[in-house]
């Protein structure tokens, strides 16, 4: 990563409120609302202000407790959610000149499946668990505009070979998958269009913890071999602390602290922060 050169992806004063917002929150935020809750008029404020950069080939840890936004600052990126106002750049789009959140649906569709891979949490949002594993990769090479079966069998065979699928069971459904396995045949279909960005959602939440280390162990590896950026979101700072270049620590929908992962480990500088930091001990 050079810090001196321009962010793959930027992202400025994201916000996403679910509701209209009343005279008395809109104005008056961290006087009113009840951690993200506005109490006079029900507006949830899931995302505040987040501004962030990322660089070639960085991994950004994003860690905060349930509800504090992560979940719904993906969606946003991943244009599953419609921001409520700000402003977001990748570089490879355009040059990193237009306002993502602002393009016509048809575009942002495109971005999706050219230049940003996703994997979720719930494996359900990923992989269409009745299609084949094969099959499942096949989608997302056609949405990128592959029409040629051969070159997509072998770059779906490539991919599942990649993240430890046997090839012996490429046709099978994700169904009959266990949690780990389904989660790499999520991130072999993520990967198969080469997106210079790759969002992780809470991918080894639930999962058994020897399986969790052998997905953080893939992560890591894609990572180092592909040299492809990531935002990694997570609950756990034990994930956080194996994957991540920088952190940003998130509560009640605003970014409270952000800065290189170590400097965070060694010297966390908000309570919360320091909460999280000394329960891994
Ligand atoms: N569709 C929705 N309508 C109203 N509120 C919502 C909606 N989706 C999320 N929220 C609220 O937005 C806030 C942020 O939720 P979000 O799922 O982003 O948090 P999170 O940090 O990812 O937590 P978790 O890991 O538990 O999902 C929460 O208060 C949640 O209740």
């Amino acid at each position: 990563m050079n810090m001196q050169d321009k962010p793959i992806l930027q992202v400025k004063n994201l916000t996403k409120q679910y509701g209209p917002g009343c005279s008395i929150c809109t104005n008056a935020h961290e006087e009113v609302l009840e951690k993200n809750y506005c109490p006079h008029c029900r507006t949830v404020y899931a995302c505040r202000d987040i501004s962030f950069d990322v660089y070639q080939g960085e991994i950004l840890g994003i860690v905060g407790e349930s509800g504090s936004g992560k979940s719904t600052m993906m969606k946003c990126l991943y244009f599953d959610e419609t921001v409520t106002s700000g402003e977001g750049y990748i570089n490879p789009y355009k040059d990193g000149m237009v306002n993502v959140f602002e393009q016509s649906s048809q575009q942002q569709r495109f971005i999706r499946d050219t230049i940003l891979g996703m994997v979720y949490q719930n494996p359900m949002l990923g992989l269409k668990m009745d299609f084949s594993s094969i099959g499942n990769i096949a989608e997302k090479l056609i949405a990128a505009g592959d029409r040629n079966v051969n070159r997509m069998e072998a770059r779906s065979k490539e991919l599942l070979e990649h993240v430890h699928i046997p090839l012996a069971r490429m046709k099978d459904e994700p169904k009959k998958f266990s949690g780990g396995m389904q989660q790499r045949v999520q991130i072999a279909k993520a990967l198969s269009n080469n997106p210079p960005i790759l969002l992780l959602d809470e991918v080894t939440t639930g999962l058994d913890l020897s399986v969790q280390a052998s997905v953080l162990d893939l992560i890591k590896k894609i990572q180092r071999e592909l040299g492809i950026s990531m935002i990694v979101v997570s609950h756990d700072l034990a994930v956080i602390r194996m994957l991540a270049n920088r952190t940003i620590v998130m509560l009640n929908g605003t970014i409270i602290e952000q800065g290189l992962t170590d400097q965070i480990l060694e010297d966390p500088q908000h309570a919360y922060t320091q909460q999280l930091v000394y329960s891994l001990i």
